[in-house]
């Protein structure tokens, strides 16, 4: 079986390459210089900061599940989510696996969601980054899976020239080397990119592994409230929880009973 990461980046790069086409760098960034200016949540201080540590995500669908909430309304949900508690969302802007826009960015903005907002994506050219700021996110996910060392140090510093913050998602300890490049948040990915084979325990496995200072982010997987604390015990700040919440029928009420249960 073809490995799904590498099919996700290979047609990225054509997406990303249709786009530049379409609309050169330069003039993405002639649109993003006059916002540069205006200040971006931080959230890695809202992870720090917040009790509760949820990342709330809007995910419709995904390769490993399918469908998972087509219906889903982002201008709904994102603002239940914020009043509910989350710390941050993070929200897919993949369109072709994930049933995401960077639209729906822009839909949670103009609702008025004031959190930290992670552009959810498989970014491997700086174009993606300007796309990210353009449509209100805070922060980009980078994956240490899909990057050569150099391009994510690289795609780290152009982001911090846009005023983004950087999430780096890591899997397993071919990728720890990594978190030396001092991203602003450390992800423990629970889901294999390539196989989806998902387990919690990896985010324990991999925890002590992390530099003491970062702040540290478990990803994927997490069902229960229980799980979170447990992850909280061994050092986590952060939580990303997607399917759990999507697949309910009210999500942002689906993320209140959570974290009532935290
Ligand atoms: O739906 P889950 O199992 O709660 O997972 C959320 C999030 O961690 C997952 O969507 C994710 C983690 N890393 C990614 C990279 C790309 C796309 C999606 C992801």
């Amino acid at each position: 079986m073809k490995d799904i990461l590498e099919e996700i980046v290979a047609r990225k790069r054509q997406e990303v390459a249709a786009l530049k086409q379409a609309t050169p760098l330069h003039e993405l960034v002639a649109r993003v210089e006059p916002m540069l200016d205006e200040p971006v949540p931080s959230m890695s201080q809202a992870l720090k900061a917040s009790t509760t540590g949820i990342i709330a995500e809007f995910k419709r669908k995904s390769p490993s599940r399918g469908w998972i909430h087509a219906q889903a309304r982002v201008q709904d949900v994102a603002p239940l989510y914020e009043q509910h508690g989350a710390a941050a969302l993070s929200i897919l802007t993949d369109e072709h696996y994930f049933g995401g826009r960077d639209e729906y960015i822009a839909l949670a903005r103009r609702q008025g969601v004031k959190l930290p907002i992670l552009y959810k994506n498989f970014v491997i050219d700086e174009y993606q980054l300007v796309q990210a700021r353009l449509c209100g996110a805070s922060a980009v996910l980078l994956i240490a899976a899909c990057l050569s060392i150099d391009t994510c140090a690289s795609l780290l510093a152009k982001a911090h020239d846009l005023g983004l913050e950087v999430l780096l998602e890591m899997h397993d300890e071919r990728d720890l080397d990594y978190a030396a490049l001092e991203p602003d948040m450390c992800g423990i990915n629970n889901r294999n990119l390539g196989t989806f084979v998902t387990d919690v325990h990896n985010s324990f496995a991999m925890a002590a592994r992390l530099p003491a200072q970062a702040v540290k982010v478990s990803e994927s997987g997490i069902g229960s409230p229980a799980t979170v604390r447990r992850l909280r015990a061994a050092g986590y700040d952060g939580f990303l929880v997607g399917e759990q919440l999507m697949k309910q029928s009210n999500p942002g009420q689906a993320l209140q009973q959570f974290i009532d249960a935290l």
